[in-house]
């Protein structure tokens, strides 16, 4: 997968040559590439923003710079086009499920606005050659759009063919099966007057597997009802999990 990320802070992603990320840029796996937004500016002060027509608080991001860069970096006649993904408070809410779905694309742009955010004729102009999607990463607001392409660009590359070393964990993950996974445990088997629940040190795999899915929707019904509202029916009765 090609991602390439614009932003005027391209350090924000220097970070993303450790661990996963990196082993998974390493493999070939993911080829990034990290743009400074400025490289598209022409004045001596190299300028992106200035202020709102009608008014109200911060600056905007021009469109030109945007424009310009978007131009480079999409081949003209593109098949497929890449996705562009705008991190925004007033997007869509990024879930696993859109994690999925950006995996499979063979291109992403992220574009990482700041001040109060980017012309909107920015994004108006890019859909008319490639998908366009404003994500938001919850009901809060932050400084800009970088924190949230990092966080983004780690839940699509887990999903990314050989990243993760056991392709087992991706399967019983939260959010996988609808349900906020179990807890987990490790040695020693006791812990500061804590035990291991015997169960999980029992060896009956069928009895650990139904004693996990108690637990997940347990968790679930406490923390996410959301979550438990969304199960159809036919998944909560599903009591003889497969081992
Ligand atoms: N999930 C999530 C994503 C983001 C996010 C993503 C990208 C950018 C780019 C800039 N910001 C900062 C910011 C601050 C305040 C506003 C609201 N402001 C009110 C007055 C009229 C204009 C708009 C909008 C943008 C961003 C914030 N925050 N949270």
């Amino acid at each position: 997968m090609r991602v390439d990320v614009i932003s005027i802070f391209p350090d924000y992603f220097a970070p993303l040559d450790l661990s996963l990320i990196g082993k998974a840029r390493a493999s070939g796996v993911l080829d990034l590439g990290v743009h400074d937004l400025r490289t598209w500016t022409h004045d001596v002060h190299r300028t992106v923003d200035d202020t709102p027509y009608g008014g109200g608080p911060g600056m905007v991001m021009r469109p030109e710079p945007w424009g310009e860069a978007l131009d480079a970096l999409v081949p003209p006649g593109a098949t497929p086009p890449p996705r562009l993904l705008v991190p925004s408070p007033v997007g869509v809410p990024f879930t696993q499920a859109l994690a999925y779905e950006f995996a499979a694309e063979p291109h992403l742009i992220f574009a990482c606005g700041r001040y109060e955010g980017i012309d909107q004729r920015v994004l108006a102009h890019a859909e008319t050659r490639m998908p366009v999607t404003e994500v938001s990463l919850g009901d809060y607001v932050l400084f800009g759009g970088e924190v949230a392409v990092i966080v983004m660009l780690e839940a699509i590359t887990r999903l990314l063919p050989g990243v993760l070393g056991n392709a087992d964990s991706l399967d019983e993950e939260s959010h996988a099966h609808g349900l906020l996974e179990a807890p987990v445990y490790t040695k020693p088997p006791t812990w500061r007057e804590q035990d291991v629940p015997e169960i999980l040190r029992s060896g009956d795999h069928g009895r650990i597997a139904r004693w996990r899915r108690d637990e997940a929707l347990r968790r679930t019904a406490a923390r996410r009802p959301d979550m438990l509202a969304r199960l159809s029916t036919e998944q909560l009765d599903k009591r003889d999990v497969a081992t």
